[in-house]
């Protein structure tokens, strides 16, 4: 699998290690991936230099249409990458078809921003004089995706970089090589100039060491765990790079009495086992008023026992299995710890027997705060439930771990909406919705979820540096007076 792109050519890395790829529905290898070394990784440093110089030449306007090109083109390859995504992350097709029609619509949108990125005039102190604030590329940047989304969460950093003018050397994760490569080339076939796009898999630590230890990055994008998010937040520090963290969250989910519970039901589980729940803003600890917790437990009950599990590409399954191994075997401890530690198996709790990395849509009930899925992030198909009794109480729980990505909030009452948005220690809310993620808004967490976001006019301005500039037309020999 030849799947490094450098500086304008498609080629194998060469390092002595190669990563093997595997289908998560069988758990069997389907390639082997030729990795960067450093020299590889040296020349992406250097093509991206020279990508950056012509890149940021091409005007906004152009460098729009270029990414509505590449827009167009997955749309276009849309089956076929889909395709691809499924068989190596695992999550149903009509999942990957939904990922890659999300990942067109972000790309649009910063095809369409970048024409707005507009500098602005500053009305001076001395007449005669002009106070401008240009909006300047920041230069190359680093880029490190998941295996989760890796087509959506790749586009992102990608996009971002490219209608801001910067030219980017993407890390894609080792584990889903090849829907990134397509969708990558996608984006070379729009007119990008040689370097403005590097694609390199690797070692991680290898490739973040060598790309973040080198002066050329002026910008670090990572999406992940909040342990590489650290490490890498300190390497970048050493260049003084700029940074954007995406680590993921632990979401709280509030859901009062007076809200419509048949509605939030069908919502939340959509949400919850959506790609087996390996997403960073999935509703993961229920809380869930008193009075309505045991007709909420028997509706998700209902709608876990309805999810048909099986391989993505096999038509009627609605849960895939986890994406690795690694991942599948995260689950049972968690699940055995908040039983231990009193919780109530509802539904599921096991893996299936055969091949591939499955675990069944597990539903626990009245999991105390200390069983560790209550604070360590599941990534997988749990929901953990608990009942409360005041608001307060609920408050105090949602905001109880390091974790700030996003909170769902399902009540009817606007008075409460108005006192809890907030009291919710997290970078987005959704209300009586249980979709975060929009093109045109930030995307981006608190505390240990990081910092920075994606997506929005903050998703742009990431990418982008001011330039003051205090201009007089001619010196008249008259020192300008600027104090009062
Ligand atoms: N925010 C998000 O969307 C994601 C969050 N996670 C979180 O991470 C947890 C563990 O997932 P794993 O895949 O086992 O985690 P991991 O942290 O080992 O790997 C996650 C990704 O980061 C990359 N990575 C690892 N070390 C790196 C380094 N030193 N430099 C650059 N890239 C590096 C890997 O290639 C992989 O693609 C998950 O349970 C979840 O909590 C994982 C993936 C995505
Ligand atoms: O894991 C992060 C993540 C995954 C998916 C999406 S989206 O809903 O497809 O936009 C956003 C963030």
């Amino acid at each position: 699998m030849p799947l490094l792109h450098i500086a304008g050519r498609w080629r194998a890395g060469r390092h002595e290690r190669r990563h093997t790829v595997f289908d998560p529905s069988c758990g069997q290898p389907i390639g082997e991936l030729g990795l960067a070394n450093g020299a590889d990784i040296d020349e992406a440093l250097a093509a991206a230099e020279s990508g950056f110089a012509a890149w940021r030449q091409v005007p906004a306007f152009k460098r729009g249409e270029a990414l509505l090109a590449a827009a167009r083109r997955l749309q276009q390859r849309g089956e076929e990458i889909a395709t691809l995504l499924t068989r190596e992350q695992g999550k149903p097709l009509a999942e990957a078809r939904s990922e890659i029609a999300g990942t067109v619509q972000v790309i649009q949108w910063y095809a369409e921003e970048s024409r707005r990125s507009y500098g602005r005039i500053i009305p001076p102190r001395v007449p005669g004089s002009a106070l401008q604030v240009l909006r300047e590329p920041v230069g190359p940047c680093a880029a490190f995706s998941p295996w989760n989304f890796p087509l959506m969460l790749s586009s992102r950093k990608i996009a971002g970089a490219l209608a801001a003018g910067c030219s980017v050397v993407l890390k894609a994760a080792e584990e889903t090589p090849a829907s990134v490569a397509a969708m990558v080339d996608c984006f070379l076939a729009s007119g990008l100039p040689d370097g403005a796009l590097q694609l390199l898999y690797g070692v991680p630590e290898e490739v973040s060491r060598r790309l973040l230890g080198s002066p050329i990055i002026r910008k670090l994008s990572f999406t992940g765990s909040v342990p590489v998010g650290r490490e890498l937040a300190r390497l970048a520090a050493d260049q003084l790079q700029r940074v954007t963290l995406e680590l993921g969250g632990h979401a709280p989910v509030l859901v009062f009495a007076d809200a419509n519970l048949d509605a939030a039901v069908v919502q939340l589980a959509g949400a919850k086992f959506r790609n087996a729940g390996q997403i960073c803003a999935a509703p993961t600890r229920f809380l869930v008023e008193r009075s309505v917790h045991d007709a909420f437990l028997e509706r998700m009950a209902a709608a876990c026992e309805q999810l048909r599990l099986g391989p993505g590409l096999a038509p009627g399954s609605t849960l895939g299995p986890l994406a690795s191994a690694r991942r599948q075997a995260a689950m049972q401890p968690l699940v055995d710890d908040a039983l231990a530690n009193g919780a109530r198996l509802v539904v599921g709790g096991t893996r299936p027997e055969g091949q591939g990395f499955f675990y069944r849509p597990t539903l626990l009930a009245d999991v105390p705060t200390q069983a560790r899925a209550m604070g360590t992030e599941p990534f997988g198909p749990l929901v953990l439930t608990r009942p409360f009794d005041t608001e307060a109480e609920a408050i105090a729980v949602a905001n109880g771990t390091r974790m700030g990505l996003a909170a769902y909030l399902y009540t009817d009452s606007a008075s409460r909406q108005a006192r809890l948005v907030p009291a919710l220690r997290t970078g987005m809310v959704a209300i009586n919705h249980a979709s975060v993620s929009s093109p045109e808004a930030p995307f981006g967490g608190v505390g240990d979820s990081g910092y920075g976001s994606e997506c929005g006019v903050e998703g742009l301005d990431a990418y982008l540096q001011p330039k003051f500039v205090h201009q007089f037309p001619a010196f008249d020999g008259t020192p300008p007076r600027i104090s009062p």
